[in-house]
This record gives C-alpha cells, sequence and structure tokens, in this order.
C-alpha cells in the first residue's frame, strides 16, 4: 500500500500548467462535476459577484436583513434567469438557478426555495392549468409572494396528523378553513411574517361527511396593498438562531372561504355536483403524492449542505496550509488538522457525485424510479446536512479564533444552516424512511449476509471497502428484518394487524440500528456511485478521484469500527492498516503545501470573488490598510 501511495503520490503532486508532471486542472473537475446548466451558473456568479447588493453585509439588524433579502430576491427574479415554469419543463435548469444563490447567501437562497420551489412547486405538480395561469406569471414576477404551510405548533414530522380542516360547502362552492385548536395552527412558515401574500395549505379535507385526507389550498393571506385578508391571523416569529433573512410566521384560519378552484387538483377534485373525485383512491397513497413533490425542496437541501462543504473546506484549507503555528510550523502538517479537514473534501465530492446520479434518475422519469427517487433523496439529504454541520464545526475550528469571525464566512454559514438537518424532513426520520425500504427488500432480508474477508496482508480496494459496506448494510437490515419476521410470526394466530404490530415494535426498539441502516445504505451507495464515476472518468482524473474515493470508504468502516470488530469481520490489525493508509492519503494530499488538496478545491468551481474570507487570501493583511 505504501509504495502504491508513493506512486500516486508522485503521480499526483501536481504543478502548474506548464510543467510536465501535471496530470490534471481545476477545470477538468469542474466539468465533472457541474452536472448541467453550466452557462447559467455562470451567468448566476456573475450577477450576485457584481452587484453590490449582494456583497456580505453582517452588520444588518433583522428587519433590515429582511429588507435586503428581499430586495436581493427581487433584483434576482428580475434578471429571468429561469422560470417557475421550469419546475416541470426544465427541472435542471430550475433547481441549477437556486443552487447557484447559495454561495451568497443561505437567507436568500432559502427565500428563493420556498417562493419558487415549495410554493411555485407545489403549484406547477400539484396544480392544473387554471392554477398555473393563475399564479404561475406573478410568482415569476414576485407580485404574489409565495410561501408553503404544511407544519403546524403540533405536527411538524407526522404531517398526517395534521388539524387544520377544509370543509367543503356546496351551497357556495367554496371550502372553509380553519384551524380548530391551537396546536393546529400553521407554525415556522417561511416568508409570511411579513411578506407573504400567497401560501399553499395543507388541510384535511372532508366532502360530503366523509373525510378524504390532507389536500392542498391556495389561500391568500395579505392583499395586494399588504392588509392581512378576514380571517387569516399571522404572528411574525421574530429572531431566530441563524437565517434572520427570512421571515418565518405563525397562521391561524378562521372560517376562511375559498372558491372550489383553490383546491390543488391534479389528482382530487370536487366536480360540479359536489362530489369527490380522485386518480388515488387511498387516502394514504394520496397523501403520499401530496408530499412527494417535496423532493426538489430536498434536493435543493441536500446541495446547499454539499456546497456549504465545499466553501467551508476550501477557506479552511487555504487558510490551514498557510498559518504557523509554534515558530514556522503550518497548522495543516498537524496529523489532527488533516484528520479534521481531508474528510470534508472526501465526503463533499462522494455527495456531489451522488446527487448527480440522483439528478440523472430524476430525468429518466420513469414511475418505477419514484421509490428509489424517495429513499436517495431522503438519505443523501440526512447524510449531506449531517456531515455539513460536522464539517463546518471542524472548518471554524481548525481556523482557531479566525473561524470565529463572521467576514471569514465559515460561521455565518454554520449557523443560518443550522436548521438544514431540520426542515424539509427531520434528518433522524428520513433515515428511517430509508430503512423501511430497505426492509422491504426481500434479497436484504431472506439471504443471510456473508461477511467477506478481512484485509489481511493484501492491499486497499476499492472493491474491498465497498464489500464491507455493502455488508454492514445486509447485515444490519438482516438483523432488524429477521427480529420482525420473529416478532410477526409470534402474533400470527391474532390477525395479520397484530403481527404487524408487532413487527413495528421491533422498529421502535431498534431505532437506533434503523438509523444506523439509512446511513449504511448511503454510505455504500455513495461508494458505489464514486466507483462507477471513476470507471467513466477521463484517464488523468482517475488516480484523485480514486484517492478521494478510498479516503471516503476508510473513513466510513472506521467511524463504523465497533460494528467491524464486534462482526468479527476486521481484526485490529484491519483497522490499523486502514488507519495508516489515511494517514498516507492525508500526507499526498497535504505535500507541497497542500497543493493537491487545493486544486480538489479549485475544482469546486466556486467562483473567486465569492470566497470573500480575508483568511482565504493572505491572512498577514488582515487589518492592515484598513481592510
Ligand atoms: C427555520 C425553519 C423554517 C421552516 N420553514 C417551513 C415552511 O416554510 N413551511 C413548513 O411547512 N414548515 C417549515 N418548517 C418546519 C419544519 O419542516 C419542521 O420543523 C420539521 O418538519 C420538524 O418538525 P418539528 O419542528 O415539529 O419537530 P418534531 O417532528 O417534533 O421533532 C422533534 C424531535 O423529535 C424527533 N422525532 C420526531 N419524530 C420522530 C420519530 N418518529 N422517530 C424518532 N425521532 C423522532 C426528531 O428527530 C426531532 O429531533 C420550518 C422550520 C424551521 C425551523
Amino acid at each position: 500500500m505504501a509504495s502504491r501511495l508513493a506512486i500516486l503520490t508522485r503521480h499526483l503532486t501536481a504543478a502548474v500548467d506548464d510543467e510536465p508532471k501535471i496530470s490534471f486542472r481545476p477545470q477538468d473537475i469542474t466539468r465533472l462535476l457541474v452536472h448541467d446548466n453550466y452557462d447559467l451558473r455562470q451567468d448566476v456568479y456573475k450577477f450576485i459577484s457584481e452587484d453590490p447588493l449582494y456583497r456580505q453585509n453582517h452588520y444588518l439588524g433583522l428587519m433590515e436583513f429582511r429588507e435586503q433579502t428581499l430586495q436581493r430576491l427581487q433584483k434576482f427574479t428580475q434578471q429571468h434567469f429561469f422560470s417557475v415554469r421550469d419546475y416541470s419543463r426544465d427541472p435542471r435548469k430550475f433547481m441549477a438557478a437556486i443552487e447557484s444563490l447559495m454561495y451568497c447567501d443561505y437567507s436568500l437562497s432559502i427565500k428563493a426555495g420556498v417562493h419558487f420551489t415549495l410554493c411555485g412547486g407545489t403549484i406547477c405538480k400539484l396544480g392544473t392549468k387554471k392554477h398555473h395561469d393563475l399564479y404561475l406569471d406573478r410568482l415569476d414576477d414576485l407580485s404574489l409572494t409565495g410561501s408553503f404551510s404544511m407544519t403546524e405548533l403540533g405536527h411538524g414530522s407526522n404531517v398526517m396528523g395534521i388539524e387544520t380542516t377544509a370543509l367543503y360547502d356546496h351551497s357556495t362552492r367554496e371550502f372553509i378553513i380553519n384551524t380548530p385548536t391551537n396546536q393546529a395552527s400553521k407554525y415556522w412558515i417561511g416568508g409570511t411574517g411579513q411578506h407573504g401574500k400567497l401560501t399553499a395549505v395543507f388541510a384535511q379535507l372532508t366532502v360530503n361527511g366523509k373525510w378524504e385526507g390532507p389536500h392542498v389550498f391556495m389561500v391568500r393571506i395579505r392583499d395586494d396593498n399588504m392588509h392581512v385578508t378576514p380571517g387569516v391571523r399571522i404572528q411574525d416569529l421574530g429572531p431566530k438562531m441563524g437565517l434572520n433573512g427570512v421571515d418565518n410566521g405563525q397562521l391561524w384560519f378562521h372560517n376562511v372561504r375559498v372558491p372550489r378552484d383553490a383546491m390543488l387538483d391534479a389528482f382530487s377534485s370536487v366536480d360540479d355536483e359536489g362530489v369527490f373525485r380522485s386518480s388515488i383512491p387511498s387516502v394514504s397513497q394520496r397523501f403520499a403524492t401530496m408530499v412527494g413533490g417535496l423532493t426538489t425542496g430536498r434536493l435543493l437541501i441536500a446541495q446547499g449542505a454539499i456546497d456549504a462543504m465545499k466553501l467551508g473546506v476550501t477557506i479552511a484549507l487555504r487558510y490551514s496550509c498557510q498559518r504557523p503555528q509554534f515558530g514556522d510550523k503550518i497548522i495543516m502538517s498537524y496529523l489532527t488538522h488533516r484528520d479534521r479537514l481531508l474528510p470534508i473534501l472526501a465526503n463533499a465530492y462522494a455527495l456531489h457525485l451522488a446527487m448527480g446520479s440522483l439528478k440523472n434518475i430524476l430525468d429518466r422519469k420513469q414511475a418505477q424510479d419514484a421509490k428509489v427517487i424517495h429513499v436517495l433523496s431522503s438519505g443523501i439529504k440526512a447524510a449531506a446536512t449531517w456531515w455539513r454541520v460536522e464539517g463546518l464545526q471542524a472548518c471554524r475550528e481548525c481556523c482557531g479564533g479566525q473561524g470565529f469571525l463572521s467576514a471569514n464566512q465559515i460561521g455565518p454559514l454554520a449557523t443560518d444552516m443550522n436548521v438544514d438537518v431540520t426542515f424539509e424532513g427531520d434528518n433522524t426520520v428520513l433515515m428511517q424512511q430509508v430503512a423501511r425500504a430497505l426492509l422491504d427488500d426481500k434479497r436484504l432480508i431472506s439471504s443471510t449476509p456473508t461477511a467477506p474477508s478481512g484485509f489481511g496482508s493484501g492491499a486497499i480496494s476499492l472493491d474491498k471497502l465497498s464489500q464491507l459496506l455493502g455488508y454492514q448494510e445486509h447485515a444490519l437490515t438482516y438483523q432488524v428484518g429477521s427480529s420482525m419476521k420473529a416478532a410477526a410470526a409470534s402474533k400470527s394466530t391474532e390477525g395479520r394487524a397484530a403481527a404487524e404490530q408487532a413487527a413495528n415494535d421491533v422498529v421502535e426498539a431498534e431505532l437506533d440500528t434503523v438509523v444506523a441502516m439509512g446511513w449504511a445504505h448511503i454510505q455504500r451507495f455513495c461508494l458505489d456511485n464514486l466507483q462507477q464515476t471513476i470507471s467513466k472518468a477521463e484517464e488523468k482524473l482517475v488516480a484523485p478521484l480514486r484517492m478521494l474515493a478510498t479516503l471516503f470508504g476508510i473513513k466510513c468502516i472506521l467511524r463504523s469500527s465497533a460494528f467491524f470488530l464486534g462482526a468479527g469481520v476486521l481484526s485490529q490489525s484491519d483497522c490499523l492498516l486502514l488507519r495508516s493508509s489515511l494517514h498516507g492519503i492525508y500526507a499526498t494530499l497535504s505535500a507541497d503545501g497542500g497543493r493537491l488538496a487545493h486544486l480538489l478545491c479549485e475544482g469546486f468551481g466556486i467562483p473567486e470573488p465569492l470566497i470573500t474570507a480575508p483568511i482565504a487570501k493572505d491572512w498577514k493583511l488582515m487589518g492592515a490598510n484598513g481592510i
């Protein structure tokens, strides 16, 4: 292994363009990473880099920050980079435009996401032509500011349990929307505290005395003069831990009457005779379709987290490779520093490429892909945001006190984004959904997992790392699945409901393992996906990608060393071999002032004007000449 690494090191010690040793240029990597809409992304970057309205300003108060965020969104919208109609027409373009805002400010990114994706996307997906005609142009020019009212004070993760009601009144052809209890008030609703005019309300529908499950209704909450509409009450939620450019609100509805056409009716409607009709007969499947529209939002949150890791690690690496401490020792030469920063680089690559594959699956628009899309979007969102939390904290610590200075970008990013583990699906709940899908996979449940051999004196190959991660996924699923089967069998004489309950009780009792299953699946998917990317990559990119993939795989396995040692799959000497290989990779990435690590960061393609942190330039000049 050591000699292989030495060869890799020689091969990879990238130099400037005109030196013969060079193996790749950052733009070669950028081409691989930017899946689509390269020119559009560059146009958005140029716009937000050059217009002074988008410059960092950490001195604003709450109301000023909100106003600035609104103005930024208005000006961005006026550039017509995309249309809300692209949500259905050209989803890659839609996502590319919104993703590109991330490097400017997370509040702007989320305010745009709530308006265009959650509100606009819901209308595109769940509405029909009359809704598209009525709302989409006005969303596009921001004359109708949109929001998305799903969560209630009492119901966050359990959306099916919401209490807001929509009762159909055939005498007036209207729905009557009500908030029956305070816990049913819509809570956290982005964009409603101050600026919102329109909201997509999730409410339990009753027609002719029959409950039909949650449906979505378009409700005006403020008129064009910004007066709150009759029957609606709005409370501004005020300052938050971060993300203060977004005005979140709490909403109550008291006998708010909306016309029959206010219901988004692509899948269900009430006809002229007042009869409820739906192309999806079961309430639970209908509900799954209603919330299925959240996938795009979830992808944007995941991509935002990945991009934040890229920005954070780029800044931290640039600083760490020039910062001496204790004499002239550069802090990046400390093993602890390498171990804190370099895995973030690998995570960002692994997740970004996994997102690329997921977007390709989405492009196919095949009905049979619905489950895999749900599983991957849930799991990648959870992994990306959890690793982002960990990664940005590591970046901030690695920069010492400088990491705490707002101008250095990492701190504000970490606090503004802290909520991404919670919204668009709480991570713990999302990982359970990944695990539920694994538990439905007969291949994993019925065959006994076969443990791969350890490394012995053999080399550490990506195939072996993948086998180990695959084994972990299979073994955990088999363990929980077998217990569920046994529990269900023990209750089989009491009927199907009792057996299902017994199986569910096992899931509850094994919830920590269930979440670990979700992690195992996503880690294995990411590593396999990296391998597939490598197999198709240009020759010059193979070595650096393989190195990142090996780093990623080793870290995943070492994080679960208790599992692998406990299962007797790896020995202590295997773990030591993994550790020393990891250190070898760190040394290669950090050699020559971290040249390879810097090239890999440059490969992210973050526009230089948007890397504003002074420590990412020349920290020795900080404060000099009034800078
Ligand atoms: C800044 C911000 C903006 C938001 N914007 C919007 C918006 O625009 N529109 C909107 O509709 N909503 C919005 N939300 C709401 C958001 O989607 C919810 O906060 C989220 O779904 C979690 O719900 P909850 O807060 O009620 O937490 P809960 O669901 O009560 O969860 C609390 C804790 O319990 C745990 N938990 C819950 N259920 C389980 C379980 N089954 N197993 C194990 N653990 C569990 C969770 O992991 C979590 O740690 C926003 C939230 C925030 C903070």
